[in-house]
Formats: C-alpha cells, structure tokens, sequence
C-alpha cells in the first residue's frame, strides 16, 4: 500500500490555501511556529494513589502527590504522570491498532467503507474543512469519535481488536481520570461537589481522538501546524504519545515545547474545569508543529460529561463566578459555531459574565 492512496490529499488542499493566504495577503509570518524553548513540564508519580494502604507515612506521601497534580494544573494546565497504572500492554496494544488503521486508503477512511471501522461512522476528519487560510490548516488526520458508540459495541471480541483495544485503554482511562478529577475537586475545597464527576462523567460520555501527523516537505515545517493552536473543550485529557516531539504549550505567554518522557501519559486541563474551578486550573492553549522526517501518532481521551450537564463556577465569598452557568451542549454547539463562522474556536471568553 503506497502514500499515496493512504495518504489524504494534503498538499493540493496546502497549494490551495496557500496562494489564497498569499492573495488576501495575510502574511504567515515563517519564525511564528519556531519554538522559544523545550522545557520539563512537571513529572508526577502516581504510584502513592494506586497504593491501598492506611500507614500514616503513605498518607502523607499521597497528600503530597495530590498537592502537586493540583499545582501542576494551576500553574501550568499541563503534566506528565508516570507509574500511572496503566499497562504498557493496554497502550502498546492500542498503538499498534491505531498505525494499522491509518494505513487504510483514504477513500476507505473517508467513506467509512472498511469493514475494522464501520462503527467509527463519520469521525475520520482530516486537514481543516473550514480553513480560510494556512494559519487555520492542520497537517493530519484524525478519527474522533464518541465512546458512547464503542462502549459495550457488539463488535467487541478478538476478531475485531482495534474496538477492543479502544474500549480497553478507554476504561483504564476513565479511571484515571475519576481518580484526577476527585483529587482536583478535593483541592479547590470542593470535597462535597466531588461526586459531580462521578454523576455526570460516565465512560460512555467521552471521546477518543487518534491523530497522525504525516511528515510536511513541501517547505519550511514553520509553515505549517500538525494541529492549529487549541484549548480541549473537555474536563481533562489524558494524552497517549510517543516520543517523536511535536507538542507545545503556552507558558507565561510564551510557546515552549514538551519534552517526551518515557512511558508517561500527558494530562492537560480542558475548558470545562476552568470554568468549574473559576479559573483556577487552566485550560492551556497547545498545538503540533510539524517535522520533515518522522510520522507523529497520538491519542487523546478528552473526559466529558453528558451534554445536559450543568457547569456552574465553584465560586466563593472571596472569588465570584467568573463564568455564567451553561450546559455542555451549549458550549460544544458555541464552539462549532463559531468554527464555521470564523474559521476557529473561541472557547470560554464567550460564557465570562464581566468581559472586559
Ligand atoms: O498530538 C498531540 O500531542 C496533541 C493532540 C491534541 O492536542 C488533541 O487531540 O486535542
Ligand atoms: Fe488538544
């Protein structure tokens, strides 16, 4: 199977955004994409929270992780975990899966024709359908999808083993992210509210995304992303990638790039729980730069609550709410909106009650 019938048709939607960019003269400016620094976001041993034990030493040691996921997503939105309890079987598993079905040629992807993703109905997306200009293309491809529609899918057993691979490492995740999530909650004195998750978040109402981004040659890899600038419209995401770099975050205004860490997942804070929190997690904005040689995988589980659920600023005496209340529908139909209209998301500055 060659690049070319796998491959979506990148560089002719790339030629064409590119000389409307150049004709409505919106200039791309080349050194934006080039990164300032690579830095160490925070790494954290989740090994004392998988410890069942009441000895008052790994008490105080679990205090002491929870304290610092908390302050890893005040102040950076972002962190890797490691002894996180999920299998190296369960993540290689699902990677190999995932390579397998972006080999599938792309009018197969597109048309949802193969018989391994018939269920994956209308998630494969690639580029950016609504792009005006190459500041709003992504060099990848991707199936998003809902797990509400893997979840207990009939088509899970051994003959179909990517749904059982997703529906594995979805689960793992899901508990990972109940166990973030409580500790988050714990943290901002919201011990009472820390059911909410529990309630409202069920492994049926996330999504999984799986990313490729193919290798970009056709010019300087600065001018293009592999995954335009973005905030995730989600509680948490627990991101699975492998060590080929690509990821970067805006830290104190700045754009840095993540290192890889060996066997680490990445965790980021979504727009939900900023809201949630009243701003004190951040939804931090990230994106992929591109590379010349080497092919990018990820796959991130985005932690969702059911679309009626309510998100309400966890306000208090001092800190009123920084956001009006809305439903999640309301926020993911704000966002798509606004994708269309604009050509890009704008996210929580919609819902602030004070803007400025
Ligand atoms: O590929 C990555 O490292 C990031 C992916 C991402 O940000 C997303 O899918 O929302
Ligand atoms: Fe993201």
């Amino acid at each position: 199977m060659d690049s070319i019938s796998t491959n979506p048709p990148f560089d002719k939607a790339f030629k064409t955004l590119m000389e409307k960019t150049h004709r409505e003269d919106e200039g791309f400016e080349e050194n934006e994409l080039v990164e300032i620094e690579e830095c160490e976001v925070p790494v954290i041993d989740l090994s004392p929270l998988l410890k069942e034990s009441n000895n008052s030493n790994d008490e105080e040691v679990r205090e002491k992780c929870k304290s610092e996921i908390a302050r890893a997503c005040r102040e950076w939105g972002f962190f890797h975990v490691v002894k996180h309890g999920i299998s190296s079987e369960v993540l290689n598993g699902l990677r190999i899966e995932q390579e397998k079905v972006f080999k599938i040629p792309f009018d197969e992807k597109k048309k949802n024709k193969n018989s391994n993703f018939n269920f994956f109905s209308g998630s494969y997306r690639w580029g950016s359908p609504t792009a005006t200009s190459i500041r709003q293309f992504s060099w990848s491809e991707a199936f998003h999808m809902p797990l509400a529609h893997i979840t207990g899918s009939t088509t899970t057993g051994p003959n179909n083993t990517l749904t059982y691979r997703i529906e594995q490492f979805s689960c793992n995740a899901y508990n990972l992210a109940q166990t973030l999530a409580g500790i988050l909650a714990e943290k901002i004195g919201q011990q009472k509210k820390s059911k909410f998750f529990r309630e409202n978040c069920l492994p049926t109402t996330s999504y999984l995304r799986m990313n490729r981004y193919p290798p970009f040659a056709m010019a300087s890899p600065s001018q293009v992303h592999g995954l335009i600038p973005h905030t995730d419209s989600c509680f948490l995401t627990i991101l699975l990638h492998d060590q080929v770099r690509g990821l970067q975050l805006v830290k104190d205004g700045k754009w840095i790039a993540v290192k890889p860490t060996p066997h680490a997942l990445t965790i980021n804070i979504g727009d939900l729980f900023q809201a949630w929190s009243n701003d004190v997690y951040k939804s931090v904005e990230h994106r992929v730069v591109t590379n010349r040689e080497m092919e990018r995988f990820s796959i991130a589980y985005f932690f969702c609550p059911f679309d009626e659920t309510v998100i309400e600023s966890c306000s208090s005496e001092h800190q009123h709410s920084v956001y009006r209340r809305f439903s999640y529908r309301e926020y993911r139909q704000k966002v798509q909106d606004d994708v269309h209209k604009f050509g890009t998301k704008i996210g929580l500055p919609n819902f602030l009650l004070h803007p400025s």
